[in-house]
């Protein structure tokens, strides 16, 4: 199968090494070549599947043009999803073109059984989102806090997913992992945390419901190339393109 990817970067260098088919990168303009286009228009005829490798304004840029052409778009951007509106395009361009939009499962786990539990009620959900000071370099957090200099745990987010995804986009698409998920994007709490003692890329979600409740935490190494980011997040690219292929799925 041919596949394309947007996004050259930590994640999609990860996702290019262990993934077999992707022939074709979807570039910014200026950054064409061999295997690289600048538009839409310009992906082969043959192509039924893309992956978001890039962040936000690459979904909202290319999300709905690719789906309305019946290409399957996997994507790590889903605090994307938090603009309504957004949403909306891409749910409109996927049922217009027969195509499926895919929500990577990224740097969090447990969203089978936040999903799960969604169906019997779920009563609260909580985030926590924490990295080492270098996790949050060019986010929100640095006009907030003398990243550099932290000695101590330091809370510089408390709010709902949705404020977290919109403020944070290329900190925060596990907030919106569990949010769509489980309890939405206005009733899930989230609070981000820049820990110079943290052990890696630290996600907790405590969820109650109708089902009993459940604590999930992973501490999950960064990439080499980008401390924001988790490895988990491109394995988890890799595994959805590998889960489709397979005649038994989990
Ligand atoms: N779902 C999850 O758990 C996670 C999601 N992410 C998302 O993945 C994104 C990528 O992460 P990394 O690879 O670590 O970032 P990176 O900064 O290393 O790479 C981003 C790449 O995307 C390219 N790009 C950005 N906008 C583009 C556009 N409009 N058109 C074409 N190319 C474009 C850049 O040139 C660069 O090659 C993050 O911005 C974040 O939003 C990141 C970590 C975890
Ligand atoms: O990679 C991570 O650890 C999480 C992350 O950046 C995000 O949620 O956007």
């Amino acid at each position: 199968m041919t596949i394309g990817i947007i996004g050259e970067g930590a994640i999609g260098r990860y996702v290019r090494a262990h993934l077999e088919g992707v022939t074709v990168a979807l570039v910014r303009p200026g950054r064409e070549g061999p295997g690289r286009v600048a538009s839409v228009d310009a992906l082969p005829g043959d192509l039924r599947l893309m992956l978001d490798c890039a962040g936000h304004q690459a979904l909202a840029q290319f999300g709905p043009e690719i789906l309305a052409r019946g290409i399957d778009l996997v994507t790590v951007s889903l605090g994307a999803l938090a603009d309504d509106a957004l949403h909306g395009r891409l749910r409109e361009a996927a049922r217009t073109g027969g195509a499926r939009l895919h929500l990577a499962s990224g740097a969090i786990g447990a969203l089978d059984a936040l999903a799960a539990a969604r169906v019997g009620g779920l009563d609260a959900v909580t985030y926590a989102g924490r990295k080492p000071p270098a996790g949050w370099r060019g986010s929100a957090a640095e006009p907030v806090l003398g990243l550099d200099a932290l000695t101590a745990p330091a809370a510089h987010f408390e709010g709902t997913a949705r404020e977290a995804a919109l403020r944070y986009p290329k900190n925060a698409n596990v907030a919106a992992a569990v949010a769509l998920a489980g309890a939405g994007f206005d009733a899930t709490r989230v609070r981000l945390i820049a820990d110079p003692d943290a052990p890696g890329n630290v996600h907790e979600i405590e969820a109650r419901g109708a089902f009993g409740r459940f604590s999930f935490r992973i501490e999950g190494r960064a990439l080499p190339d980008n401390p924001r980011s988790a490895a988990l997040a491109a394995m988890s690219v890799v595994a959805a393109v590998l889960r489709r292929a397979a005649p038994v799925g989990i």
